[in-house]
């Protein structure tokens, strides 16, 4: 019997959805996906199915701050009720949610239970902006739809393959032991890369590569033979390579110059890091990688986001090439890594030395592969689908459980 799968991909202010059919042999089709916008502001809804067209859209007016019910029950409970009707006669099997932080004990997808939602809310202080927003359309569903199977789906769980020392922070030994360590995020992106080189390129797919998700949030991994052995963002997913508004790697001195020369508390030095930093506090005007490009020629400032964005991006994938042992694939993936040619081209201009080799009209058509024939490092355009590896991790919980 067909069935249907919900994948949710919440953000921080916005959660991304797609609607998937499965049958029993476990093909699977996306039939909609869209987006909540604006929970706490001004909600507002869309879907659309395989081709694009709409199929639904609704707006709320903006939440009461008064009004002490979770801001996701009103929007989340449109959603489902939308999906509902939207299946008809297919059931609907499960939920599968991409929940930033597993924390040290999360290394594959779990059914969600009370107590598995209170070890998750437990594990906000490591990612106190993302890991809220990952809950909060989890309880709504649950307090909306307590018979509907929900599974959490981890960023952090395909990093556990790292190396100890990959994931070891050179503190007092006390701090790795209450969790204080790299985990690394993006890991479903990661894993549905992995699973896409496999059919794609034995090469890269048995070999050493670097993929790039580039998007708001951004970081690099190395993949020996498809297993994560390094990554950019470690403890939380502020470090690595400069973001739309997140800072990368960061002197910790810093953070105590911040502290104590000028009397930030955590609040003010948090919003700083997540909120300010990044494309948007070195070009003072923008986070938005396209904006940023629209604007380059006229604004030094942008100019310079952009160099800094591109300079940390080499820097960063020749350590990761660094523990490979040297470099087969490279691969391009996330709004910024699908999209913008010219940041693929900034950074692989300045890759020469590790063997890459750019076809400029390939990258500039986006193609699948955009390196020159002669090139020792095949270069990838992948679009990631996170949405579609949280089906895959619900269709296995649920039919393991
Ligand atoms: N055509 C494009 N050219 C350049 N940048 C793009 C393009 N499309 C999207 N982007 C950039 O991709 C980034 C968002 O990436 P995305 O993967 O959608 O982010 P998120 O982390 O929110 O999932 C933004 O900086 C946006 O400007
Ligand atoms: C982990 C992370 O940075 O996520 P996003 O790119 O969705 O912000
Ligand atoms: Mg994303």
């Amino acid at each position: 019997m067909a069935t249907a799968v919900l994948a949710l991909n919440a953000g921080s202010s916005s959660v991304k959805f797609a609607l998937f059919h499965q049958d029993e042999g476990g093909a699977a089709r996306r039939i909609a996906s869209g987006e909540l916008e604006g929970i706490t502001t001004h909600p507002h809804f869309r879907a659309v199915d395989a081709d694009g067209h709409v199929l639904a859209e609704r707006t709320w007016p903006a939440p009461d701050p008064a009004d002490t019910t979770d801001a996701h029950q009103g929007p989340v409970g449109s959603l489902i009720d939308w999906v509902t009707s939207h299946l008809g006669d297919v059931p609907l099997a499960g939920v599968g949610h991409r929940v930033v932080h597993g924390g040290p004990d999360f290394i594959q997808p779990v059914r969600i239970t009370p107590d598995i939602l209170t070890r998750l809310d437990a594990l906000t202080p490591f990612a106190p902006l993302h890991q809220p927003a990952s809950l909060g359309p989890i309880r709504a569903l649950a307090a909306l739809r307590p018979d509907l199977a929900q599974v959490a789906c981890f960023d952090t769980a395909f990093h556990h393959t790292m190396p100890a020392a990959a994931t070891r922070l050179a503190l007092p030994r006390a701090y790795g032991q209450r969790g204080v360590r790299r985990y690394g995020f993006h890991g479903l992106s990661y894993e549905y890369i992995a699973s896409c080189l496999l059919g794609l390129s034995q090469r890269l797919a048995a070999g050493r590569t670097v993929v790039a998700h580039l998007g708001n949030g951004a970081s690099l991994c190395a993949l020996d033979a498809g297993r994560s052995v390094e990554t950019t963002m470690g403890f939380s997913v502020l470090d690595g390579l400069v973001m739309g508004t997140r800072c990368g790697q960061l002197d910790p001195g810093v953070i105590l110059y911040m502290l104590r020369a000028e009397g930030l508390d955590a609040a003010a030095i948090e919003d700083v890091l997540y909120r300010h930093s990044g494309l948007l506090g070195v070009s003072d005007v923008s986070s938005d990688m396209r904006d940023l490009q629209g604007r380059a020629a006229g604004d030094a400032q942008a100019r310079e986001a952009l160099d800094l964005f591109a300079y940390r991006l080499v820097q960063q994938v020749g350590a990761m090439a660094a523990v490979l042992g040297g470099l087969d694939g490279l691969v391009f993936t996330a709004g910024i890594g699908e999209h913008d040619a010219a940041v693929r081209a900034a950074a692989c201009a300045r890759l020469g030395w590790l063997g890459v080799r750019l076809d400029a009209g390939a990258n500039a058509a986006h193609a699948a592969v955009i390196s020159t024939p002669d090139s020792t490092v095949e270069v990838r355009v992948i679009p990631t689908d996170e949405e579609s590896m949280i089906r895959r991790h619900v269709a296995d919980c649920l039919a393991g459980a």
